[in-house]
């Protein structure tokens, strides 16, 4: 993967509906002609080299006004990524791709906004599923794995901004890790999963992701029938059907079969002692 360059805008698109703040290009990849364009979900994309955080970043931009809505912050390195849980997300500069999505759902019930960390893992897979040859899938609740090994993490985290709650989604993408740079043995990477393929370029992946995102938002916005979404995460899920081990907070877990996700996006296992329902944990599929 080449480095992520970031120039300055266009000034004679300042101001307009959809202008992008910086035009924003890695490997040479156009990516705010393709996707910040009047009417749709983003409204600007910035790409920096190198950061601490994007989710930190977007986060603290959201919160004094700096940044609304369909902002996205996209980065070829971070020197502090935040994993779920308070763990670390890292990778080797150049190998992997951090975007954080700032979004701000009209009129949705905050009791749905459980499921836009779902829809992020499904635009993941289905993004990913365009441009390359891997058969990625979720582990609950939005670990994208191909086979039993993890190609993505997500990271949702609320914000309040002067104009009301919003949440940032954060969404690692490793894309060319080598084997020899896997930050634990069971992640894998683009490269790894498709050898012989040539591995997307950040540009393609991050323009596959928000492609996605934006439609599966907007039907999620139009669309109150959860359950539709809960079978589409479903259908594409790598937990549903297994035998599961979840990890709750204080040394506690749980182990049955996942039978369903609910339709506020709740995992459903069925232990001994009959059917319980998830909101977070740590899953671990044992068989
Ligand atoms: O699996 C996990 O633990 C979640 C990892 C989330 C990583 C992404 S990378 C972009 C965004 N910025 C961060 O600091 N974290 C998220």
């Amino acid at each position: 993967m080449h480095g992520i360059r970031r120039r300055t805008a266009d000034p004679s698109s300042a101001g307009r509906e959809g202008y992008c703040r910086r035009v924003t290009t890695i490997d040479g990849g156009w990516l705010s002609s393709e996707l910040v364009r009047p009417g749709s979900l983003w409204r600007s994309i910035e790409v920096l080299a190198e950061t601490g955080s994007t989710n930190a970043d977007l986060a603290a931009a959201a919160r004094s006004g700096a940044a609304s809505p369909g902002s996205v912050l996209v980065s070829g390195y971070q020197s502090a990524g935040r994993g779920r849980q308070g763990r670390q997300w890292s990778a080797p500069p150049g190998t992997s791709v951090a975007i954080s999505l700032l979004v701000a759902p009209h009129d949705i019930p905050v009791q749905r906004w459980s499921w836009l960390s779902l829809l992020a893992g499904l635009a993941v897979v289905e993004g990913l599923r365009r441009i390359c040859p891997v058969d990625a899938r979720l582990k609950w609740p939005n670990d994208v794995l191909v086979g039993e090994r993890k190609l993505c993490g997500i990271l949702a985290e609320r914000v309040e901004t002067p104009h009301g709650p919003a949440c940032v989604v954060g969404i690692g993408i490793n894309v060319a890790l080598g084997a020899d740079q896997l930050p634990v043995p069971t992640a894998t990477s683009l490269a790894l999963l498709a050898p012989d393929a040539p591995t997307p370029s950040a540009t393609r992946v991050v323009a596959a992701v928000l492609g996605a995102f934006e439609l599966i938002f907007a039907e999620w916005e139009r669309n109150s029938d959860d359950a539709a979404f809960a079978a589409a995460y479903v259908a594409r899920s790598a937990t549903i059907g297994r035998h599961v081990r979840v990890e709750l907070t204080g040394d506690r877990a749980v182990e049955g079969v996942a039978e369903a996700i609910d339709t506020d996006g709740r995992l459903v296992v069925r232990t001994a002692t009959g059917p319980r329902s998830f909101s977070a944990g740590d899953v671990t599929h044992l068989f």
